[in-house]
């Protein structure tokens, strides 16, 4: 079991950031410290959020933690011109030292989709992975902000926060589920159908991270458009909540979004870094403990601080459209979040 050949390699570059990465992950105090741990970092996502975030220069010390095959990415990851520190860690006996010391631990560790399943299919395999990760980070850093990406998230988030309940360490102001691809799908499709520049584009979603319960608010996106039908504004919400089946499909069983998740897993990362480094306004949507509905998690707006989520914006005016929308994805979330919660509170 313990062959685990430890592998800690260390490259601190003394040059300062590339332009790239400036122009990528801008702005902010660059000069705190800050450690990110990776967990699942020899993925399908792992290892492009893992290059993402050596470009990023608010990153001081770059974790990578897998069951399987780190060395080779922390070994290619650390060759990279940047100024942090890149460590990898194999195997549950180096999970303690990957963790110790992290403000930020992302998580796309478990099991993807295959054509013909849905995200809670994987809730067999991936739930017991999430919560022996949790455990691990009650134990070495409670104080880190958790960024969940594994799925599914309507239900992970949950036995996050149960696991960090039992272990008396939970702050519900650290706890994310990443539902970023959400929002990085609608202003793409919505650009696209706008025929506006996506770069100005932004579109809450809000609910959870699954079929319908991944709710885009078009009636709230920007810049405003009259160019489009109820007609469209159905067929864009249809393809944002079916964005993951279409990647999983045109995969044809070599897993989902790993490319496009990496991207919006680095975007929401980096907001949370601005967050914790005092930068005002860092606003993203994600799925977090809510009082905004009568779920007790819920995707919405919410404000980035010094501790993590300083404040859970409300829904803002929907259209009627948008209000079925809300009523017909609570039933799913609702089971998907008290599923997670059993789970947790039985094993
Ligand atoms: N939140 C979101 O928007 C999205 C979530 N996902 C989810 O992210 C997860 C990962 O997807 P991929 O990277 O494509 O899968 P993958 O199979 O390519 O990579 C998963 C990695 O997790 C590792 N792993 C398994 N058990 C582990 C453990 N106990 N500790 C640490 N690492 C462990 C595996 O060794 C593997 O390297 C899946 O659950 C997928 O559904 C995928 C896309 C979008
Ligand atoms: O669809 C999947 O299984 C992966 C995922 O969450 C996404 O791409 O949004």
């Amino acid at each position: 079991m313990s062959r685990f050949v430890q592998t800690a390699l260390r490259s601190r570059a003394s040059s300062s950031p590339s332009s790239i990465s400036r122009r990528s992950f801008s702005s902010g105090s660059s000069h705190t410290e800050r450690k990110v741990a990776v967990l699942g970092a020899a993925g399908g996502i792992g290892q492009p959020l893992a290059l993402l975030m050596k470009l990023n220069p608010l990153v001081s010390k770059l974790a990578l933690y897998d069951i399987a095959g780190t060395p080779g990415v922390a070994a290619d990851v650390s060759h990279i011109n940047t100024g942090s520190e890149v460590a990898g860690y194999m195997g549950e006996d180096q999970l303690g030292r990957a963790l110790e010391g992290s403000d930020v631990v992302i998580i796309p560790a478990g099991v993807p989709r295959k054509p013909g399943m849905t995200r809670d299919d994987l809730f067999k395999i991936n739930a017991g992975i999430v919560k022996s990760l949790c455990t691990a980070i009650a134990k070495y850093c409670p104080n880190a902000v958790v960024n969940m990406i594994s799925n599914p998230v309507n239900s992970t988030v949950p036995i996050a926060a149960e696991v960090f309940k039992k272990a008396g360490t939970y702050d519900e102001k650290k706890l994310f589920g990443v539902t970023t691809l959400d929002v990085v799908r609608a202003k793409t499709f919505y650009a696209g159908k706008a025929k506006v520049p996506v770069s100005g584009v932004n579109v809450p979603v809000v609910g959870g991270h699954a079929g319908i319960t991944i709710l885009p608010l078009f009636s709230q996106a920007t810049p405003k458009s009259n160019a489009l039908s109820d007609e469209d504004i159905k067929a864009l919400t249809k393809r944002t909540q079916e964005g993951g089946t279409e990647v999983v499909e045109a995969k044809a069983g070599k897993g989902s979004a790993t490319l496009s998740m990496a991207y919006a897993g680095a975007v929401f990362a980096d907001a949370c870094l601005k967050g914790l480094n005092g930068v005002p306004d860092i606003v993203e949507c994600s799925f977090v403990q809510s009082s905004i509905t009568e779920l007790p998690f819920f995707a919405s707006k919410v404000r980035l601080g010094k501790t993590g989520v300083e404040e859970v914006l409300g829904l803002g005016p929907l259209s009627d459209y948008e209000k079925e929308g809300l009523e017909n994805l609570k039933p799913e979330l609702k089971s998907s979040i008290e599923k997670g919660i059993k789970f947790a509170k039985e094993n």
